[in-house]
């Protein structure tokens, strides 16, 4: 039976075609909205045409004070929610497979998020989860150029990967296809299911990541010279591309299947009103 049996999103092997070996042999053994799990192996090892090994990344996740995040998601837990989907997002990043995760760095104030983060996506095993405080604490732009600081000085020779902290339907596989499509050299971009903001931002070694995310960041990160991976991946990765911001976004993350942490939340919070 198809792993993903009841999810029309998985039967079209859709990100077979913009990756190497690994991704299709991924097991999927999840039933529809429960996302990632821990059993998920997402990946095996291997090399390019070329023979190369691929590019390593660092994930950067920015993360705002859970009091302040989310702040258009119309939700009774709107906190704990952004707090859940960020634990998804790190469990799926950490997951994608350590050739090509080196790391995740959450960036964030929020002392409480930065410990449940490292522990929930931490207890999956895969990359390193680790919290790093947004120093600047001066906005997204900034939090992404810190957090790209730390990574270049701790490990260089990475990319460094800069993502939305709420695909609460990202699938691990969808962020290896993703990684494995970017480039060697200079700047990537992936734009959101909208097709007006940015989802992913990579920067190969040896370039700026260059953030420029806010209103309308897929086109003026192409204006500043990223490589659009839209095309390549499109319709292949819904849940990198599923941002949520609104509860429409909630409700078309939830078609794909959230992960663990969303599940529950949601879960709780329509046993309570019931
Ligand atoms: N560390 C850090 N992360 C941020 C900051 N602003 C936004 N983020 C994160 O960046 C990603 C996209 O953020 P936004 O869409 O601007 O904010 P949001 O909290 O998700 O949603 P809204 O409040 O509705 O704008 C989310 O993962 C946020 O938590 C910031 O000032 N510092
Ligand atoms: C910050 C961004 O997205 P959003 O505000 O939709 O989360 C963006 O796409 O650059």
């Amino acid at each position: 039976m198809p792993a993903w049996s009841g999810d029309p999103h998985r039967h079209r092997g859709r990100v077979c075609h913009v990756t190497q070996e690994g991704v299709d042999g991924q097991p999927r053994t999840r039933p529809l909205g429960t996302g990632p799990s821990p059993e998920s192996r997402p990946v095996s090892y291997g090399r390019d045409v070329a023979g190369r090994l691929p590019q390593r990344w660092i994930v950067l996740l920015p993360l705002k004070r859970l009091g302040a995040a989310k702040s258009r998601l119309e939700h009774a837990d709107r906190a704990l929610l952004a707090l859940a989907m960020a634990t998804d997002t790190a469990t799926a990043v950490a997951a994608a497979g350590t050739d090509v995760v080196a790391g995740v760095l959450v960036v964030t104030n929020d002392p409480a998020a930065s410990a449940a983060v490292e522990a929930g996506a931490g207890a999956h095993g895969g990359a390193p989860v680790l919290a790093v405080p947004d120093l600047p604490d001066r906005g997204l732009n900034p939090a992404l150029r810190h957090g790209a600081r730390l990574a270049a000085g701790r490990w260089p020779g990475h990319g460094v990967a800069a993502m939305s902290a709420d695909l609460a339907a990202l699938r691990p596989g969808e962020l290896r296809a993703a990684l494995l499509a970017a480039p060697r050299s200079g700047r990537a971009v992936l734009a959101d299911a909208a097709g007006t903001g940015t989802v992913l931002l990579c920067a190969a070694p040896g370039s700026e990541l260059a953030p420029r995310f806010g209103v309308d960041s897929h086109a003026r990160h192409l204006r500043s010279g990223a490589v659009d991976l839209t095309g390549a991946l499109g319709a292949g990765v819904p849940g990198l591309r599923r941002d949520v911001d609104t509860v429409a976004d909630l409700a078309a993350a939830r078609l794909l299947g959230v992960g663990p942490a969303t599940s529950a939340v949601l879960g709780t919070a329509a046993a309570n009103a019931g």
